[in-house]
């Protein structure tokens, strides 16, 4: 006698609750990995690579939940944001806007994701990479923004300390969109809704 196992058609809710988890643990070691502190406001981290990560593999619902459960406990006093920071505090320091940013951003990559997914292109690298480039762009706004009220920068200061992410941003949306676009290959049925 034989028996096949075949994939699931679609995700059931404690497959989600996994995936979600999951990811907000993958956000939190991409934060305590040590970082480059290129600067005293923000530091070079892996986050960006988390967190569009996030997006690209759960899609929108899902991945905004991963990073809010990761917000959510570092707010709580886990030591994972950047540099092993932790508290409200961090929440309305100098990097406020990209953590906000990375709320929008989770969310965009996650829009991307799933509007390739129903054109049957969510495991093409560069489809991911260049609807990803939004998010990105995105983050960094609002970490401008995040910089310019709360680390007390002018404009133009705020855009030179953010400048030296770019670089490392765009490998990390690269990176990203590799490794989302082998994991759909690998799982086809993750970006399909469960029935209500
Ligand atoms: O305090 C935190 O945990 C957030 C740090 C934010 C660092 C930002 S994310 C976008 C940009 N790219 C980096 O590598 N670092 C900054």
């Amino acid at each position: 006698m034989t028996s096949t196992t075949s994939a699931p058609a679609r995700t059931s809710a404690a497959v989600d609750l996994a995936l979600v988890s999951a990811f907000a643990a993958l956000a939190a070691v991409c934060s305590i990995l040590p970082a480059i502190n290129v600067s005293t406001f923000a530091p070079i981290t892996l986050q960006t690579f988390g967190v569009l990560l996030a997006g690209a593999v759960l899609g929108a619902r899902r991945g905004v939940l991963a990073i809010l459960l990761w917000l959510a406990l570092g707010a709580a006093g886990l030591p994972v944001f950047a540099n092993g920071k932790s508290g409200l505090a961090v929440l309305a320091g100098p990097t406020s806007g990209y953590l906000v940013g990375f709320v929008v951003g989770v969310a965009i990559m996650g829009v991307v994701a799933e509007f390739l997914a129903r054109r049957g292109q969510v495991s093409n690298p560069l489809a991911l990479f260049a609807g990803g480039l939004l998010a990105v762009l995105v983050i960094h706004v609002l970490g401008i923004v995040g910089l310019h009220l709360r680390a007390d920068l002018d404009w133009a200061a705020a855009a030179t300390v953010d400048g030296a992410f770019w670089i490392g941003d765009l490998i990390k949306l690269a990176a990203t969109a590799v490794v989302a676009a082998a994991v759909h290959r690998a799982f086809p049925w993750l970006l399909r809704r469960r029935a209500a």
